[in-house]
Formats: structure tokens, sequence, C-alpha cells
């Protein structure tokens, strides 16, 4: 079987460019998209993918400001942070990086974020609004995935999909996603008992559990699609995904490598999400 790869790169180069044209006219309508990004103490991987954001943001005309505040900051002065931008009108998209520090409670700083303006889609007005299919801000790497998906021409409806992975922003929304278009739903966790029992029946396999070399071909049934959501980072600087890569070329009908797979959508969608935003909030 000649193994389709599925690259979020290319997939991202080509909406950013219709983003482009879309923030043009905007800017025609006076109107800049602005995402703010906050930051808390050194974390060197989220510094690193923080970069990357403003720098794509800034690429196709989005205005982007990273706020860094230091590790002992208080719980109480980033609300007030999120507050202010919160009314700030030329602020369209709010992101507060993850992890936060363990001294700041991160559910109150995630619903401190307007709904209007969380273009992460980590609010529980959108969880709540997506699990109900209503328009809503929808998590950037799922919502990634589906573009991917969709791109590649893979489809969705009456296909059996296992998640492996329950977290709030990727395995519980994708899971959500792919339901609304019809699919079959599984959902695997940490707790689940022969695991490589369900993977094996899936047609689509989404793996979103961040252990390098959890999925060889011994867990895939043969001509299922993979999408790696895994970002690792290994002692060699070296980013790998959860799945064995190389083991499932001949075997996956379709897979996302790593890098350059789910990443560059998760940012991508991340622009869009601001461009909607400024759309809706002028
Ligand atoms: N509030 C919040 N929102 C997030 O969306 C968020 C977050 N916190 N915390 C951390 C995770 C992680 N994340 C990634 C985004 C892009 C790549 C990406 O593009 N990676 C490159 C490789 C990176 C490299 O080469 O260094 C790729 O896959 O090709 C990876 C990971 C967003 N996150």
């Amino acid at each position: 079987m000649n193994t389709k790869v599925m690259y979020g790169s290319t997939v991202a180069r080509h909406i950013r460019t219709d983003l482009e044209g879309t923030v043009l006219k905007l800017k025609e309508k006076e109107i800049t998209p602005k995402l703010t990004v906050i930051i808390i103490g050194d974390n060197p991987a989220s510094e690193t993918y923080v970069r990357m954001k403003k720098k794509a943001a800034e690429k196709i005309g989005i205005q982007s400001t990273i706020l860094e505040l230091p590790s002992d900051t208080t719980e109480q002065y980033l609300l007030s942070i999120i507050q202010d931008l919160n009314q700030d009108l030329s602020t369209h998209g709010i992101l507060v990086q993850l992890p936060l520090p363990d001294h700041i409670n991160e559910k109150k700083v995630l619903d401190a974020v307007s709904p209007d303006k969380d273009v992460d889609g980590f609010h529980p007005i959108n969880v709540g609004r997506l699990s109900i299919s209503q328009e809503a801000f929808y998590p950037c790497t799922p919502l990634g995935i589906m573009k991917l998906l969709d791109f590649y021409g893979v489809q969705m409806k009456r296909k059996h999909v296992v998640v492996i992975g329950r977290s709030n922003i990727v395995g519980k929304p994708i899971g959500q996603m792919l339901l609304n278009e019809d699919a079959t739903v599984t959902y695997c966790h940490s707790k689940t008992e022969d695991l490589f029992e369900y993977t094996k029946q899936a047609d689509i396999l989404i793996v979103a559990v961040g252990k390098a070399h959890l999925i060889t071909k011994e867990a895939v049934k043969k001509g299922a699609v993979v999408v790696d959501v895994g970002n690792t980072f290994l002692d060699s600087g070296k980013v790998v995904g959860d799945v064995v890569f190389d083991n499932l070329l001949g075997h996956a009908s379709h897979i996302t490598p790593v890098p350059k797979g789910v990443g560059p959508m998760t940012i991508t969608m991340l622009l869009y999400n601001t461009i909607e935003a400024a759309k809706r909030l002028g």
C-alpha cells in the first residue's frame, strides 16, 4: 500500500494565503485583527511556540503582541490583565499560553477570557457550544485536524474513529467534531484496558497522548488513517510524535508526520479564529 503523507505544512500554506486575503479586506474596512498572547514564566518550549505564533500572525498581516510575565506573577494580576484585554477594543483574540505555573488556577484564568475573544476555544461557553454543534470558537488543534482530513479527502461519515487521549484541548473536542460529521467515535485513555484491541478496529486513529513510539503497525488496521498529535522533545532536540512514522509507511493509507503535520495546522487555526473574532467584533 502506498501511504499518503498528510502534510499540515502544505495545507497550512494554502489556508494562510486565503487568510491573508481576508485580512486585506478587513483592513479596507479599517479593521486590523489583533492577537494578544500572554506567556508566564520561562518554559523554553512555550517560548518557541509563542514566537512561532507571533511570526505566523504577522506574516499574514495580523497584529500580535506577546505579554511576557514573570513566573511569580500573581493570579490576581493575571486576571486583571485579562479583564483589561477583554475591554480593549483593539484586541480581538486573547490566548493564555499553557501550561501555567502551579500557583495559578488554570480554570479561573480560562473562565476569565471573554468567550468572544477566546481564540483557543477553551472557555466553557465555547466548549458547551461545540458539544451541542453550535457556532463557536473551536479549539485550534482539533479544528486543524478536521481541515487536514478534509483537504486530503478523508471521509468521516460512518467511519469508526478511535481517539486515544481525552484532554479538554484535543481528545475530547476532536471526538465531538468527528461525531458531528457522523463518525462513530470511541475514546480510549490511560485507564483503557487492552488499548490495542480498540486501536486495531479504527478506520481513523487519532493519537493524542504525548508518549513517543506508542503506536506501531501492530496497533493499526491495514489501510487505516493515522493522525499523530504527539509533540515530544527528545534530548537530542528533535521533535517526535506518538507514532513510529516509518513503521506505518506501507501499512496506513494516510498518516501525518511530526514535525510538519498537525502542528502547523494548530497555528493556522489560531490565525483563522483571530480573524473570525475580528470579523465579529469589528
Ligand atoms: N493556550 C495554548 N494554546 C495552544 O495552542 C497551545 C498551548 N497553549 N500550549 C502548548 C501547545 C502546543 N502547541 C503547538 C503548536 C504548534 C506546534 C508546531 O507547529 N510544531 C512544529 C514543530 C515545532 C518545532 O520544530 O520546534 C511542527 O509540528 O511542525 C506544536 C505545538 C500549541 N499549544
